[in-house]
């Protein structure tokens, strides 16, 4: 009774905030896992898990809203760093809840969402890229809605990627025409563009996030979508990840609002 009081609660909510406008794209950096388990003395890894589960709040909160995109930061090149336990401890996790994501009555499922990996998947272990594939193949279908999960993930490394695989491309170009005799010297053809970057981003399906949230009170990006952030907004509600709820989801949806209806109103006044 209680829960079904608080869905209609929140689906008016929605409705209301569905006047103004509404992000397409939100991405989470999702800090303070370790630091909830060690502020509530749980065992280790508790706190991740906790974590999903409001991770799995938050995709609701989003998807009832109309936000299409989600992108979240749940394991980044620099994590391998980790100690060997803590680094196999996450993979654990992440392969037990990949399989999840899978179950008919999952989040993803319910809500039609395709499952994207973005990332050096090849730096992944074999069971958990294996199972990475199983979910991008297996929600393939689905159109309502994009959850990007990124993992072997950073900025710097996609770029490089998306860099190193143009260039190839317009090696091989420049090769076929030198050799069918169509070469030309002309440098409007023969450099890459940006265009020809931003396709072989890892990213390169979704559009430009217009929210980063970032628990824990932190305002560093941490090699977080570097390149698709230059015109995005940045929160940081200051709660651990596992702790973020409804009210740090409406405070960051109304700011939005806010700041866009004041965008609006000063491109008119141009
Ligand atoms: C399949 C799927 C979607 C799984 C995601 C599971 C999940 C919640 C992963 C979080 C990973 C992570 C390294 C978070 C950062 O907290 P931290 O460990 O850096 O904690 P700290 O900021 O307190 O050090």
């Amino acid at each position: 009774m209680y829960d079904t009081i608080v869905n209609f609660l929140r689906k008016c909510i929605f409705y209301v905030l569905s006047v103004g406008p509404i992000p397409n794209h939100i991405a989470f950096i999702m800090d303070g896992n370790r630091r909830y388990t060690k502020r509530w003395n749980l065992m280790q890894g508790a706190g991740h898990k906790v974590g999903y589960s409001a991770l799995m709040s938050m995709l609701k909160y989003c998807y009832e809203l109309g936000v299409r995109y989600v992108t979240i930061y749940a394991f980044s090149i620099d994590n391998f760093k980790r100690t060997p336990e803590e680094v196999q401890s996450l993979m654990d996790l992440m392969l037990d809840k990949i399989e999840e994501l899978l179950k008919e009555e999952s989040i993803v499922n319910r809500y039609g969402i395709r499952v994207y990996f973005s990332g050096n998947l090849k730096l992944l272990s074999e069971p958990v890229r294996l199972a990475a594939e199983r979910a991008m193949l297996a929600t393939a279908k689905n159109s309502k809605a994009v959850l990007s999960i990124c993992v072997a993930y950073t900025s710097t490394n996609e770029i490089l990627h998306a860099v190193q695989e143009s260039c190839e491309e317009k090696w091989d170009e420049i090769t076929l025409l030198n050799s069918s005799g169509g070469y030309e010297p002309d440098e409007n053809v023969n450099l890459i563009k940006l265009t020809d970057i931003e396709k072989h981003m890892y990213m390169a399906f979704a559009p430009d996030p217009d929210i980063i949230i970032r628990t824990s009170g932190e305002t560093r990006l941490s090699n977080f979508l570097l390149w698709q952030s230059a015109n995005c907004y940045l929160y940081s509600p200051s709660v651990l990840w596992p702790e973020i709820g409804f009210r740090q989801f409406l405070w960051v949806i109304l700011n939005f609002q806010r700041i866009q209806v004041y965008l609006d109103k000063k491109r008119k006044q141009v």
